[in-house]
């Protein structure tokens, strides 16, 4: 005998759509794991969807040999704008391979290593920038890391120097949070109503992103020169080992958009850090004493990176907590026959079965995590970190789909978190804020402002 799946109750035709706001919905699945707990399921407009959230259940679901990413939904949509990109290619096309073997030589750890020196120029040109600000004006945590994560990202893999920092924001950032919020909301919708209403706003944005790349392009068509290592050469010249093939100058675009909707996770752990540290402030004494003993006052290498375990410990944590990557698409393989059993036997999904894995929840599993709602790094380091099960470290995803750009996002996560606690001051501009999140494919904190001003040592 299996144990039914919870779902709320919902309304007759419609089901469970008034238990999901399609305008912040993982909040929405957050209050629905608050409220069952390691599964749940809804139905929407006809179609079943099973939400898991303790961390046994998602590492059950991470077993390739009988489930898989299932690309459906808002991934689809996104489609829109980047095609069969790393990303949003479905499972059975042959270009995510060729994609694959094209790029992820750009993102291992050595490939990544090569990129510190720019990681860091960037984030000492955002602390340069907030010591100036001498603690007076409120700024938005997020929106300052969304231009660094961007000017970032443009310069190490497209060796092109936006100057984003200062000014108006660059239009790729307001383009992406467009597209992607649309992607969100348009399965939620009837397809004449997102043809009618919101099209045009959809076209508007694809259009900017699209436009962000293609001068990447022209950019380094004119300025080509000594640039024979980073990840724009490869894509326009390296050919797929297995097949030969190369990218398309279309499938070059779809990339060079994919990859920073991708990094868009990034800032919105480090804002959340910064969040966590304000609210903890012996975290950030404990760090700084880290950092003061390991680095002092000489020059910051990637060698430190690894020498600085507690600031480690503070990302992983504030990736944990925070949920920034807020959860991932599975479903049985194909050639699943008859329904699926769950949880040993206690559950029972049927073979086509559409399941997201809720992050919020696996992530704060009371048999794994004491205390889930308090900021710990010092669990994330060490033999305590090594001995916590694979199912509640699965931040960047899982097996063949997991994040490619897992390796620099951890780069230029702890880069940045440590530049700014080695040289910055930070406090809440209202100290009684709470976190309050929303998001598309990340999740990030809203109207989180701080006030900056120069490190008083
Ligand atoms: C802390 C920051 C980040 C987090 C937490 C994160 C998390 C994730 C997760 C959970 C997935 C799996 C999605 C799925 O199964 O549908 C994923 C995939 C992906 N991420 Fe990230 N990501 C981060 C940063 C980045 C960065 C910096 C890049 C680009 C360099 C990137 C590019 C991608 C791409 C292209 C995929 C699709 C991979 C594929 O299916 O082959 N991400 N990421």
């Amino acid at each position: 005998m299996t144990t039914p799946i919870p779902q709320p109750p919902g309304v007759p035709l419609l089901g469970n759509i008034f238990d999901v706001d399609p305008s912040n919905t993982w909040i929405s699945l957050q209050k629905l794991w608050e409220k069952y707990g390691e599964i749940f399921k809804i139905t929407v407009l006809g179609q079943q969807i099973v939400f898991v959230g303790n961390v046994a259940l998602c590492e059950e679901l991470c077993d390739e040999k009988r489930f898989r990413k299932f690309v459906g939904g808002p991934i689809v949509e996104i489609r829109y704008a980047v095609h069969a990109s790393l990303f949003t290619a479905f499972d059975n096309e042959a270009s995510w391979g060729v994609h694959h073997r094209i790029l992820a030589p750009l993102l291992t750890p050595a490939a990544v290593a090569d990129r510190f020196i720019q990681v860091r120029g960037c984030a000492s040109e955002l602390t340069a920038k907030w010591q100036a600000l001498s603690g007076e004006s409120p700024i938005s945590a997020l929106g300052e890391l969304n231009r660094l994560d961007l000017e970032t990202t443009t310069l190490c893999f497209y060796g092109r120097k936006l100057n984003g920092l200062r000014g108006p924001a660059p239009p790729m950032i307001k383009a992406m949070n467009g597209a992607t919020s649309e992607a969100i909301k348009r399965p939620t919708r009837p397809r004449l109503v997102n043809w009618l209403f919101y099209q045009s706003k959809f076209e508007k944005d694809t259009k900017a992103m699209r436009q962000y790349a293609a001068e990447c392009l022209e950019y380094r068509k004119a300025n080509a020169t000594g640039q024979k290592d980073d990840m724009l050469y490869t894509m326009m010249n390296a050919k797929d080992p297995e097949t030969g093939e190369s990218l398309s100058e279309q499938q070059i675009i779809d990339e060079i958009v994919t990859m920073p909707i991708g990094s868009s996770t990034a800032p919105c752990v480090v804002s959340s850090a910064i969040y966590y540290l304000l609210k903890n402030p012996d975290c950030i004494t404990k760090a700084r004493e880290e950092i003061d003993s390991i680095i002092g006052d000489g020059e910051f290498t990637h060698d430190h990176l690894e020498k600085l375990p507690y600031c480690a410990g503070i990302v992983r944590e504030t990736l944990r907590l925070s949920a920034a990557a807020p959860g991932f698409n599975i479903e049985p393989l194909p050639d699943t026959q008859g329904p699926v059993l769950l949880g040993g036997g206690k559950y029972q999904v049927p073979a086509k079965q559409t399941m997201i894995i809720v992050l919020h929840g696996v992530n704060r599993d009371p048999t794994v995590f004491e205390e889930p709602e308090a900021f710990k790094p010092e669990r994330m380091v060490g033999e305590a970190f090594e001995k916590l099960p694979e199912g509640s470290k699965k931040w960047f995803g899982n097996g063949k789909r997991v994040c490619i750009g897992r390796y620099y996002a951890w780069m230029w996560n702890v880069t940045t978190i440590i530049t700014l606690l080695k040289d910055v001051d930070m406090e809440m501009a209202d100290p009684s804020y709470q976190l309050k999140q929303d998001g598309w494919f990340n999740l990030r904190p809203v109207d989180f402002n701080i006030k900056v001003k120069p490190r008083a040592k």
